[in-house]
């Protein structure tokens, strides 16, 4: 029904800083707006006042003038300004006027929720310690003047009405508070995905696999050989001079994939750098990871990878104690250089 006063600002999107910010605005100028509206109707018909009258009307044009330049301008910070004085100064007319009686004083608690969240720390701790300095006052008055509490309809209607608006603003800051929570974990969940991943080939990159590689050595005993594939592209260079780098990009891409088909389900394939990847197959020795190397290369050599016949070499190298992750891969390596040497399109356990 109030869709018409909720405008969406297209440079505050809901992952925005100020998302948040331009929700309580709105929000803010909807009660007061209301507010200013009931009170000069009721005080032109109800009680003919029109001097009170005129102060509501007052406060109802200022109050839909900074709607409307809001709305017009989409100025976050100088409405925030504009709102924070609006509502503290109502609030703190309303406590002067009462001279805290009628518990008015509990007014004073909205201000800190709406000044911190549209204003910041700082400023917010200005506005709100201005307002309690004035509260504090107004109970210093009453000191002096030894009043006695008074407590009528009216103090019941204060107590309930800021309890409600309390929850209502305690509600509406927790969900900003998780919408921004939630936000955060998508983009860094994001972050880490790309932070982890090799951005041609979309496989695990470097990094990820030596992490991997770390976590898992721990595990590795005789029940669960750990073996590692470096694998290579023969005569990559003749694909990119050929027919130019971005079909050598396609070539990795198919293959990149091609691989992630061919491996067993809890094998990791990351590229290495270059037309280099490495498999890392956990529970895997030495003999069944031969196995599984020969069938990888026979399987490329056999089939057409984007309109390429290719090959590929492949070291082959299981944990033993001792090792580091480094001094893996470096055996790897050499049986790498020894298939290379060995003519290529082979398999050679180091
Ligand atoms: N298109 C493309 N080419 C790449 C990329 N990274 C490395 N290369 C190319 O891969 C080729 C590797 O060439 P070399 O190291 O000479 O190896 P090779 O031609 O595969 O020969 P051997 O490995 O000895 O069988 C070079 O031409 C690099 O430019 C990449 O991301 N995209």
């Amino acid at each position: 029904m109030l869709r018409f006063w909720f405008k969406e600002f297209p440079q505050y999107p809901c992952d925005h800083t100020d998302y948040w910010r331009t929700r309580l605005i709105s929000y803010a100028l909807l009660v007061t707006t209301s507010y200013f509206l009931i009170l000069t109707i009721i005080n032109i018909v109800t009680f003919s006042d029109f001097s009170l009258a005129l102060l509501d009307g007052t406060g109802l044009l200022f109050s839909l003038g900074i709607f409307a330049w809001f709305r017009a301008t989409g100025n976050v910070t100088v409405t925030s300004w504009a709102v924070t004085i609006m509502v503290t100064a109502l609030i703190l007319l309303f406590i002067v006027t009462s001279q805290g009686y009628s518990h008015s004083l509990y007014w004073a608690t909205l201000v800190p929720p709406f000044a911190f969240f549209l204003l910041g720390r700082t400023s917010g701790t200005g506005v709100s310690t201005f307002t309690f300095f004035i509260c504090a006052l107004v109970v210093y008055e009453q000191m002096e003047t030894q009043q006695p509490a008074f407590f009528a309809f009216g103090s019941l209607l204060n107590v309930i009405e800021v309890s409600i608006a309390h929850i209502l603003l305690f509600r509406f800051y927790e969900q900003a508070r998780s919408s921004a929570y939630d936000t955060l974990a998508i983009r860094n969940a994001e972050i880490l995905q790309l932070a982890e991943t090799d951005k041609l080939t979309g496989l695990y990159n470097r990094e990820k696999l030596e992490n991997t590689l770390i976590a898992c050595l721990p595990g590795v005993d005789e029940q669960h050989p750990l073996s590692v594939m470096l694998l290579d592209v023969d005569y990559f260079k003749k694909v990119n001079d050929q027919y130019g780098h971005f079909e050598g990009d396609k070539v990795l891409q198919a293959l990149a994939k091609k691989l992630k088909d061919l491996m067993r389900e809890q094998d990791i394939v990351a590229r290495w750098g270059g037309e280099e990847f490495v498999v890392l197959c956990t529970n895997a020795s030495l003999e069944t990871a031969m196995q599984l190397a020969q069938r990888i290369r026979e399987d490329i050599a056999k089939q057409v990878i984007c309109g390429h016949g290719l090959t590929v070499s492949v070291g082959v190298a299981q944990y033993v104690p001792g090792d580091s992750v480094e001094s893996l891969l470096d055996r790897a390596d050499v049986g790498l250089y020894q298939a290379k040497n060995n003519g290529r399109n082979s398999v050679i356990a180091a």
